[in-house]
């Protein structure tokens, strides 16, 4: 029995979104600034729509995909068998070999999938199959019997994955699995429309014209088959964006929505198969749950037979087909009420164990009575349970290894290829020579499906055990990774994670976990719903924008030079990193504070008063300033607890860690387009590589273009494109030597590729950006802050060699006194302030530098 070889689709990539830049940061505009109960609104309107237009016909499709495979059984009760000189198991070879081609077809169809669009590629594969199918009816031999099954095979395993792939240019990942359910519960339809489409034929159109009922059945379903794939090309929708029956909002929130889903695609896109696998086969779970998809596939081959064991009942064939439509039927209503309570009690095994009992006592009474009543009961009872079962197993096997998602994915992929080859010898178990009471295929059945009884309770034991372990050491406090070494190995990131941060009021606990993993493998993550006011974000956007506009001799009023605490303005090209200028003009403003006494530290005087710009010139840009970089602290002091928390610390433990009141930077950053590229595959260096060197950093990226880059633990370059609504969040030195190196500040920079400016409707003009720096009290070091971090958080961190592009010269720095690292980092990136204001620091800094470099 068939239901799912083809779920390895995971492995696909989204289909890009057409569009350009320009386009998707009108949608960002629109979009972005809508409260949850919009989007929640929005949503729901969309997918009333969506699954009413695209469910339907997929489901119809799937229907004729699933009868076109199975309704040799329904041929066998005409003349088939006679009229090709059939016998013995010859029938169960014309049945397996389709699934050899089936299964051969599963990767070459999943390459060529990522390469075409989903409507056309299934309308063609339809045409193609119903093709094949109608020509079966053509058929003189028991040889071209099995030629053409094969073929046949091979040409509907496409069907399935490019479903799921077209489905999921319309639902997140999240909705997906919901609408696959709906799927895989339509083809028990399947199932009884073949046999009343089979009784019909055969009732009907046997001889007629001189040609054999079951030559009819092929044709007319080849046909149906071939006319349905015909209104695919108009009925079956590609992408929203080309949409007639979603007005203008609507098909923009429809691509929005999915442009905010891709980030994890990119990240199954972009791990290798083998990577993925290694990680599965590391959980010994795995190798259970494949032995339960076995032999739970194993236990559904009487589907295959079904008419033939019908007709034992004694009835006529067209009665016989008429019979099994409402056994169908029923296992269709069953499987949608106990998918739907397995998924409202979390249950599965309970769920699993009693429905295959049901399947049991249905074998067991197909295999001693020859009672018609009795057998016709048992009838029912076989596909209710097993069917059923299967269904929650599927969902079983995805809950069950949650993450990676890449895990997942290979988990749900080997299951079912190593579960389906039971399909290809399955159906031996029930040669026509033990019909009519089929002793063999039966029993075996019923004993499979008890097996599957057991085998769901073994997989509760050992779940149950593991979460007993798990308490036990939790509680005792003792040092557990619970990660078994494949999943230590690396933490490579290849996409950056997106946390809400509604969340933390409705799922805290959801949000700290995520927020423990970025902290201490990614370093990045992208923050949505962050509480600012989005009238007070744009208002600071609008007074920036004025403020770079002003004449340049304007600016220079307030240059950074004239300023010994590093704030004003610094024209381009002023600020070097990583030994380079970057090509960038920026204000640095921070929290007003006085300039520290003589008698302190020098290094204080990394804080001190603004340069603020003439106010007639910027009319209310203090003002606006002030009020965004207020948020953004409130923000910021969330977070010093929100971490506190995320690493397993008292929630105040991080409070000595700051100042009252505390410094925080926002820097306003210009990026004009380069004028030429001559720095290599990097492109032009906006800003080199580099980590910040305060707490956190807040970053809000005005424009759309993209260039923000981060550098994983491979030394891979990670694009960080803006997303509407989000702001960017990163490690910076400090929190990183303050938690000993736990959680990582992970390096990045600014690439102005001259395609970054571009888009279809051409330049895009200057890059804008906001960063938030959030600071930490000075004297601070390392070793006299002993936070004490757990070692279940410990055990987290994946990669501990790191691979970076950023200068190394701070690094031990910055485990020393706090305040001296970032001085220093600031001399040397601001060298017309250092050699105005503090030219021995300058020197030294220097010659540390080039100590470094040879
Ligand atoms: O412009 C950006 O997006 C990043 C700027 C940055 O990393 C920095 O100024 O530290
Ligand atoms: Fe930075």
């Amino acid at each position: 029995m068939e239901k799912s070889a083809d779920e390895h689709v995971e492995f696909q990539e989204k289909p890009d979104h057409k569009g350009s830049v320009l386009e998707q940061d009108a949608l960002y505009q629109a979009y972005a600034s809508k409260d949850s109960e919009w989007h929640q609104a929005m949503t729901k309107r969309l997918l009333r729509k969506v699954d009413w237009h695209l469910l339907p016909f997929l489901i119809l499709m799937y229907l004729l995909n699933f009868l076109d495979r199975n309704n040799l059984s329904q041929a066998r009760l005409g003349t088939l068998e006679e009229d090709l000189g059939m016998g013995g198991t010859d029938y169960n070879l014309a049945t397996s070999i389709l699934f050899v081609g089936y299964l051969l077809m599963q990767l070459p169809s999943n390459l060529i999938l990522t390469r075409v669009r989903p409507s056309l590629f299934l309308g063609s594969a339809m045409a193609i199959w119903g093709v094949i199918s109608a020509c079966q009816a053509a058929i003189t031999s028991f040889s071209g019997l099995i030629v053409t099954r094969f073929f046949l095979g091979f040409v509907e395993a496409p069907f399935f994955p490019g479903a799921v792939m077209l489905m999921s240019s319309w639902y997140t990942r999240q909705e997906l699995s919901h609408r696959i359910a709906w799927f895989y519960a339509g083809s028990s339809l399947a199932n009884a429309f073949g046999g009343l489409i089979g009784a019909g034929v055969l009732g009907n159109l046997s001889g007629a014209q001189g040609i054999a009922g079951w030559r009819w059945l092929f044709i007319i379903e080849g046909c149906i088959t071939v006319g349905i794939s015909l209104l695919s090309a108009i009925f079956l929708p590609n992408y929203p964006a080309s949409t007639s029956w979603l007005d203008e909002e609507e098909q923009g929130y429809a691509q929005w929505r999915l442009m905010h889903d891709a980030g994890e695609a990119d990240e199954v896109g972009s791990t290798s198969i083998k990577e993925a696998l290694a990680l599965v086969f590391a959980d010994k779970r795995i190798y259970l749950f494949i032995l339960l998809q076995h032999v739970s596939l194993l236990s559904q081959n009487f589907q295959y037979f079904f008419p033939t064991i019908v007709q034992t009942l004694g009835y006529g064939n067209v009665e016989t087909l008429l019979i099994t439509a409402p056994v169908w039927i029923a296992t269709f209503f069953v499987s949608l009420l106990v998918t739907w309570t397995s998924g409202k009690t979390n249950d599965r095994s309970i769920h699993i164990m009693c429905l295959m009992t049901v399947s049991v006592v249905g074998g067991i009474i197909c295999t001693v009575t020859t009672n018609i009543g009795a057998k016709f009961f048992a009838m029912f009872l076989m596909p209710m349970g097993a069917v059923s079962a299967y269904q929650i197993i599927i969902a079983w096997v995805a809950n069950s290894f949650p993450r990676p998602l890449v895990k997942r994915s290979a988990a749900i992929a080997v299951a079912n290829m190593i579960g389906n080859t039971a399909s290809i010898y399955g159906s031996y178990m029930w040669p026509a020579s033990s019909g009519p009471r089929y002793i063999p295929g039966g029993s075996a059945t019923a004993a499979i499906a008890f097996l599957v009884a057991v085998l769901a309770f073994v997989i509760r034991l050992v779940h149950a055990h593991m979460n007993k372990r798990l308490e036990e050491e939790e509680n005792s406090g003792s040092q557990l990774s619970g990660l078994s070494e494949l999943e230590t190995r690396s933490a490579s990131f290849t996409s950056i994670p997106i946390l809400d941060f509604s969340q933390v009021k409705t799922s805290k606990s959801a949000f700290l976990e995520d927020l423990r993993d970025a902290l201490v493998n990614v370093g990045f993550f992208y923050l949505r719903n962050a509480p600012v006011p989005i009238q007070i974000q744009d208002d600071f956007t609008k007074k920036a924008l004025e403020l770079f506009d002003l004449p340049l001799e304007k600016k220079l009023e307030i240059e950074m030079v004239n300023s010994p605490h590093f704030l004003g303005y610094s024209r381009l090209c002023a600020e070097i990193t990583a030994l380079k200028p970057d090509h960038r003009e920026q204000f640095d403003f921070a929290t007003e504070l006085p300039a520290p006494g003589p008698d302190e530290p020098l290094y204080r005087n990394v804080v001190g008063p603004n340069q603020w710009p003439d106010e007639k010139a910027v009319p209310g840009f203090r003002k606006a300033f002030d009020d965004y970089l207020s948020e953004l602290s409130t923000l910021a002091e969330s977070f010093q607890i929100l971490i506190a928390e995320a690493l397993d610390l008292p929630s105040n433990a991080l409070d000595q860690v700051f100042d009252k009141p505390q410094q925080h930077k926002l820097k306003l950053i210009k990026y004009p387009a380069p004028t030429t590229s001559d720095n290599g595959d990097s492109g032009f260096q906006g800003v080199g590589p580099h980590k910040d060197s305060g707490f956190l950093t807040f970053l809000l990226q005005g424009t759309p273009h993209h260039g923000l880059e981060v550098q994983n633990k491979n030394g891979t370059w990670i694009s960080a494109p803006p997303i509407p609504g989000t702001l960017v969040v990163n490690i910076g030195r400090s929190l990183e030597a303050l938690t000993g190196g736990i959680c990582t500040a992970t390096t990045h920079r600014v690439s102005l590729r001259p395609e970054n400016f571009e888009s279809s409707l051409g330049s895009l003009g200057p890059r804008f950006s906001f960063p938030v720096f959030q600071g930490v009290s000075l004297d601070l070091s390392a070793d006299k802050i002993s936070l004490q971090i757990p070692d279940s958080v410990r055990s987290l961190v994946k990669d501990e060699k790191v691979k970076s592009d950023a200068e190394a010269t701070f690094n031990k720095m910055f485990h020393g006194c706090i305040g001296e690292g970032t001085f220093v980092a600031r001399v040397t990136s601001h060298q017309d302030v250092g050699q105005r204001w503090y030219p021995e620091v300058l020197e030294k800094a220097l010659k540390g530098q080039k100590d470094f470099l040879v």
